[in-house]
């Protein structure tokens, strides 16, 4: 368990963090998500320690992180900034970690094959791809098979299989009842791999939530119709609370304030021929940029010089 509370972090004129209020609960995955210079890191870094707050608290399974005599064994991070030495084995760089915290060989062993290293493990960390890096990184976080595991953008730069292999992980940890706590800038991801959600921008709390309720907040579910008769349906769907839009002329409506089964039921009833009725939702990538539209520091170009193409008006990568 993390518990936030008013923390807050000054770099001088800069504030980084704001205030945040928080708690992230053992047994599921919580991802944490905000714009670049959202304050993500910086917290990451004060629940274990590494930055002091300005003001407020943070605990990790009931106190301080620097406050327990083992740490490794209680909170398990992977931070951005990597601390490998380049010549030293993968082997090597855990079995010294685990010297100097009184862990059994037996569990670098464990966490090599749980991360998938066996064949590498004697080969130098320095010539390792970004995915082996980055399981290397999540074997040490793991070695002191802690009860709270922290890791800051995992997936940065993996392929599929190593996103797919996290994502398994990560259920897998919290199904044993484990707090996982994770930052990702790729919103798809987190919809597949969280359950709550932290969202912050600016530093401020922008929503403490369920990745099933941030999507319904942002926007709810509506349903795609096909019919040949759109015009005649739309008529008939037409009611309080329902919202009805769609192009003159074509046979796709959009529908909200209705569920599929009770538009299928209407068309039945009145003898509509359906060829399409498809719930959708909004995703969470869209509920993403609507809540932080006014949190994003960093702006990309809306209008590219030379180019008229609409497709990509803002940058939070
Ligand atoms: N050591 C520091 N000195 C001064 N300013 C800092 C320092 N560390 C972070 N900041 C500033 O604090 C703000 C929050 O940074 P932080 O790295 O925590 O954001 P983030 O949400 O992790 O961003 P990203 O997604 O880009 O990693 C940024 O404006 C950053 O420039």
């Amino acid at each position: 368990m993390i518990e936030i509370h008013q923390l807050v972090k000054r770099y001088g004129e800069k504030t980084a963090v704001d205030g945040l209020d928080f708690t992230v609960r053992p047994g599921t995955v919580t991802g944490f998500l905000g714009p670049n210079g959202a304050g993500k890191s910086t917290t990451m870094r004060m629940v274990v320690g590494l930055d002091a707050p300005s003001s407020g608290s943070v605990q990790v399974n009931g106190r301080r992180y620097d406050r327990h005599p083992a740490p490794l064994q209680e909170v398990g991070v992977l931070l951005e900034a990597k601390s490998i030495h380049p010549g030293r084995s993968a082997f090597n760089h855990l079995n010294a970690l685990a010297l100097t915290h009184g862990i059994p060989r037996r569990r670098v062993e464990e966490v090599i094959e749980l991360t998938g290293l066996t064949q590498v493990a004697r080969k130098r960390a320095g010539a390792f791809s970004l995915g082996m890096g980055q399981r290397l990184g999540i074997a040490a976080a793991l070695l002191g098979d802690p009860q709270t595991v922290m890791l800051d953008e995992p997936v940065n730069g993996l392929d599929p299989e190593g996103v797919q292999w996290i994502r398994n992980l990560l259920t897998g940890l919290a199904a044993q009842g484990r707090t996982v706590f994770v930052s990702s800038h790729l919103m798809s991801e987190m919809a597949q791999t969280a359950t709550n959600l932290i969202v912050v921008g600016r530093g401020k709390l922008l929503a403490d939530t369920t990745v099933a309720r941030f999507i319904q907040d942002a926007g709810g579910q509506s349903v795609k119709v096909l019919t040949p008769q759109a015009s005649r349906f739309r008529d008939l769907l037409a009611g309080p609370g329902v919202e009805v839009t769609g192009a003159p002329g074509s046979e796709e409506l959009t529908v909200s304030g209705l569920t599929a089964r009770q538009i299928g039921t209407l068309a039945f009833e009145h003898g509509l021929p359906l060829y399409e009725l498809t719930t959708q939702a909004v995703s969470l990538e869209e509920a993403f940029m609507a809540m932080t539209e006014d949190s994003v520091e960093y702006h990309g170009s809306t209008t590219p010089p030379s180019s008229p193409a609409p497709a990509l008006a803002r940058s939070t990568a």
